[in-house]
């Protein structure tokens, strides 16, 4: 359905501000440009991208989450991502907490691993169902590249912000290695009336950078040193980007990895199927997540200034990845520790 045709965001509830950010002016390395790009990722973690050249590749995504959530259910759960941290796959409604209490997610997903994009036709990570094929090399596998540029580039400027010798965040994400990179087209159900669900429960995103792409309002960010929730407003043709644990670790807490959720799209929104589409960059799997501090005296200054709080996790990327989708899962539910188990960065951060 063309962008177009969808009721409006209302305009009778507060939402939060995000800096607007020019990928064009970002990718000439213009200095004012950069300059804004750092105060979003210090300050919320979160900022529009526009001019990034991903419309139409976001289009045929969405096309193919259509596709393929009209499978038969039991057609997608041959493809379900299982209990152990797996994240490629298929997710159904309903397998994932959205708090301690172990209340269900709405949305289902389907989750495309990087390295399966890349290795099209061969099979690096797992193996999809025929409508992910069908347009892996039409669709999903450009989508992947140029948002791999993209990331890489915003990665290239934080890195030299950073003060971090050239290709030191590069090398930890590297086109190589397998990693937890993924792409998720996400489906929610219309609200049903009186229903306050949550789609996805409060979270950090776990790996570096997230390139979103909205139609439908529903993303709430926590606004940072407050308890109070504010709507993203989503705008035709803007990406909603943002930093994710593993970023905000190497960088000793300097780049902010904040707090969001999902609810039904607010309004006359409410009454349409919610769809959002998400690459996530994460690091190689070997890599350790701390922070840099050897390699960055800001980076070391940031983290002698704030003893309290722990950038040495001791974990890899892919230790950390696990984790937090593993115990996410209700199937792996004991109690309110579980959920405690599937947290991120904002026990670094409290
Ligand atoms: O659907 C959205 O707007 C955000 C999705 C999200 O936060 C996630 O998948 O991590
Ligand atoms: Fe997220």
């Amino acid at each position: 359905m063309p962008a177009s045709w969808y009721p409006p965001f209302p305009d009778d509830i507060p939402t939060h501000p995000l800096l607007v950010i020019d990928y064009e002016l970002i990718k000439a390395r213009d200095q004012a440009e950069i300059d804004r790009l750092w105060e979003a990722g210090t300050k919320l973690g979160f900022w529009y991208l526009k001019n990034h050249g991903v419309t139409e590749e976001a289009n045929g995504m969405f096309d193919m989450g259509a596709e393929t959530m009209a499978l038969p259910m039991e057609e997608k759960m041959k493809f379900e991502q299982g209990d152990d941290g797996m994240s490629f796959g298929y997710k159904a409604a309903g397998a994932n907490a959205v708090d301690a209490t172990g209340e269900l997610d709405t949305i289902e997903f389907i989750n495309v691993a990087k390295d399966d994009a890349i290795a099209w036709p061969k099979h690096a990570r797992r193996t999809y169902p025929s409508t992910v094929n069908a347009r892996m090399e039409s669709t999903i596998s450009p989508f992947v590249r140029k948002s791999l540029d993209v990331n890489n580039t915003i990665l290239e400027i934080f890195n030299d912000r950073l003060e971090l010798p050239k290709g030191a965040l590069s090398e930890r994400h590297s086109l190589e290695e397998f990693s937890g990179s993924e792409a998720r087209i996400t489906k929610n159900p219309p609200k049903q009336p009186g229903d306050t669900k949550q789609a996805i429960g409060s979270h950090t995103d776990f790996g570096s950078l997230s390139f979103l792409h909205n139609r439908l309002g529903g993303l709430q960010v926590l606004v940072p040193s407050s308890d109070s929730w504010q709507y993203v407003k989503p705008i035709p043709g803007h990406a909603i980007c943002n930093i994710g644990d593993a970023l905000s670790i190497f960088s000793g807490g300097i780049l902010r990895s904040n707090l969001h959720r999902v609810l039904p799209a607010p309004g006359a929104q409410a009454t349409l199927e919610r769809w959002s589409l998400v690459f996530f960059t994460r690091p190689g799997n070997s890599v350790i997540l701390r922070a840099l501090v050897e390699d960055s005296s800001i980076i070391k200054q940031a983290v002698d200034k704030n003893p309290e709080k722990n950038f040495e996790t001791g974990a890899t990327s892919f230790d950390w990845f696990s984790r937090r989708i593993k115990y996410q899962r209700v199937n792996n539910r004991t109690g309110p520790e579980t959920w405690k188990a599937s947290r991120g960065t904002e026990h670094v951060d409290a």
